[in-house]
């Protein structure tokens, strides 16, 4: 289908917009009034520069207060309505938005605001435009779809019909499935936006938070399914307020919201990409920096195995059963180590990698050599490096075989990786979401907030419903922008953590420490047995249970940005310690500081 997006959605100036918009790949936009207004360009030159940038002005808006209103305040609204309809005429553009009275508002009649629109219409058609009416969550009388429905029904006039916006409709927790008895033709408009479930007034949720299809808690296929169903066959518009969006990179949001539409038409059916299944698992973390060294102790102690360099590249592998970490010391720009890479095992890589490409992810290049297995990967929006490799359900990737000198694996303790968490610059984290869902198939969990000592941390788990994939998102506290980086994170699993912890005490690993407090409050909370929580402070474990099982882990220092983790599921216990998580991040802190 075509798609559009309206200009508020965007940073910068109109001429700004409009380029972002195109190279984005959107086949028109939304006039906002404001960009237009504070615009240098005239509308023959906005025209021309849409044109020439291959984009069409799908809609002028918003028309504000039109309805619902006293004879005399009527005439004002004809009169400034005039003028508009010229400006569109000026601009090419055949549709206007009039929005459902907030203000201006005094009749709270159906008929009333029938037959002004009916006249408002009658002027319309005298220019060749036609009215899209929306109900605003927040109008004065009109706050419903069924109703602006009912009035344009009433108004019968071939130059009116609706306006749906999904923010208004799912916000308001109306069943959008009434949507099908309105016929195709009387949908002038369709605007979507998704949002975070949040309590608050309608009308600061929709001013400040509303996010692209695929990055919130609305059900946007099941919403375009009925929209579809009426007949509808205009384009699929963004309409998106949402402060973080209205000051970052432009042609950033314009990419964005393009991936978020090319989601939506996939999972709404209308325009399939390229299906994948689920990542079955992890099929290896890389750590990069200048020198590793100390990343590569700290994998020696927690029993992995030096499996030997890489024959053409300076990199190290490190295997500890299916679990692999790759330690790589090529062209790293960093001092300190970070997390780079995440390889993820799928079904097949060239599906995967020609969703990716659908999705327009950016490719990242690597110089392989002819003998040498070449990944396909793709820039995550924080510039994780997301490749995509063979599920194993043997033990060793088919890579493995390019690192060469080291030594032969013994009994593994780990069984693979648990979870990667990674730390998203806050102005990024909900394109990560987008990114992650849409690319990989992971499906988002509901977003949690995690104590910290610099406040409330968002977070967020992305998983395949096996759970055999999981990552978590989590925001990175502002301090740590210009520094080296939030700590990401890697977490092995186990069936016997107190083995590996020993194991790792003994090779002379120090674990994170956790103060007697934290025993106390387990012991209250789950009146554990002495032993246990003796030997859980001995190696600083942590534990956390549910209704189906618990959970023991435990957290090794930070190296640079990157620290691991250890952690033991029993029984069905699916979550991540989240209540340890104020607790590990304290010690983090304390040992960061040095307090
Ligand atoms: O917030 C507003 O006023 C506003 C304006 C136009 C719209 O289409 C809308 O959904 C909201
Ligand atoms: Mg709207």
């Amino acid at each position: 289908m075509r798609t559009s997006i309206a200009t508020v959605c965007l940073s910068g100036t109109l001429s700004e917009k409009l380029r972002a918009a195109a190279d984005a790949g959107f086949d028109g936009v939304e006039v906002f009034e404001p960009d237009l207004v504070a615009s240098p360009e005239s509308p023959e030159e906005v025209a021309a520069l849409a044109a020439r940038l291959g984009l069409t002005l799908d809609l002028y808006q918003p028309f504000r207060d039109a309805e619902g209103v006293s004879e005399e305040e009527f005439a004002l609204v004809l009169r400034r309505a005039r003028a508009k309809f010229r400006l569109m005429q000026r601009l090419g553009t055949d549709t206007m938005l009039v929005c459902s009275n907030v203000a201006t508002a005094t009749v709270d009649d159906d008929e009333v605001s029938a037959d002004q629109l009916r006249r408002l219409g009658d002027e319309a058609a005298a220019h060749g435009v036609r009215l899209a009416y929306e109900a605003l969550a927040w109008g004065r009388y009109v706050d419903d779809y069924r109703r602006a429905w009912r009035i344009v029904e009433l108004a019968d006039h071939p130059a009116v019909g609706v306006c749906l916006d999904s923010f208004h409709i799912l916000s308001r927790g109306h069943d959008p499935a009434a949507i099908e008895q309105i016929p195709g033709a009387k949908v002038f408009f369709l605007q979507l936006a998704d949002a975070p479930a949040l309590t608050m007034d309608v009308l600061s949720w929709s001013r400040h938070h509303r996010l692209f299809p695929g990055e919130g808690a609305f059900d946007l296929a099941a919403f375009l399914g009925h929209v579809l169903r009426t007949g509808y066959d205009g384009p699929l518009s963004l309409e998106v307020f949402n402060d973080v969006f209205r000051q970052t990179d432009v042609r950033r949001t314009a990419r964005q919201a393009r991936r978020s539409l090319t989601w939506l038409e996939d999972v709404a059916g209308t325009h399939p990409l390229p299906e994948v299944a689920e990542p079955t698992g992890f099929d290896f973390v890389e750590v990069r920096a200048e020198d590793t060294g100390d990343v590569d102790v700290l994998l020696g102690q927690l029993g992995f195995t030096f499996r030997g360099r890489h024959r053409s590249k300076d990199a190290r592998l490190w295997t500890e059963g299916p679990a692999r970490v790759v330690c790589n010391e090529q062209h790293a720009r960093d001092r300190s180590p970070t997390l780079a890479a995440v390889g993820f095992e799928v079904t097949s890589p060239p599906t995967s990698a020609a969703r990716a490409t659908a999705l327009r992810a950016p490719t990242v290049y690597r110089r392989t050599l002819a003998d040498e297995q070449e990944l396909p990967a793709f820039a995550a929006p924080d510039g994780t490096e997301v490749f995509l490799g063979a599920s194993s359900a043997v033990v060793d990737a088919s890579w493995v075989p390019e690192f060469a000198g080291g030594h032969e694996p013994g009994a593994a303790l780990l069984t693979g990786i648990d979870h990667v968490n990674l730390a998203q610059p806050w102005q990024s984290f909900d394109e990560a979401v987008l990114f992650y869902s849409s690319v990989l198939g992971l499906r988002a969990d509901a977003g949690q907030e995690v104590p910290a000592p610099n406040g409330l941390v968002r977070s967020q788990v992305l998983r395949s419903a096996a759970g055999s994939c999981r990552i978590a998102l989590n925001v990175a506290p502002l301090v740590w922008e210009s520094a080296a980086g939030f700590p990401q994170h890697v977490a092995f699993r186990t069936d016997d953590v107190v083995a590996v912890a020993r194991r790792a005490v003994a090779r002379g690993l120090e674990p994170l420490g956790i103060g007697r407090n934290y025993y106390d409050d387990l012991v209250a909370r789950f009146g554990l047995p002495d032993d246990e929580i003796e030997t859980m402070a001995e190696l600083g474990l942590l534990y956390d249970r549910d209704a189906s099982g618990d959970f023991t882990h435990f957290y090794t220092a930070t190296i640079g940005g990157v620290f691991f983790e250890v952690v033991q599921r029993r029984g069905g216990y699916d979550g991540y310690g989240a209540p340890n998580a104020g607790v590990r991040l304290a010690a983090q802190h304390r040992a960061q500081h040095r307090t």
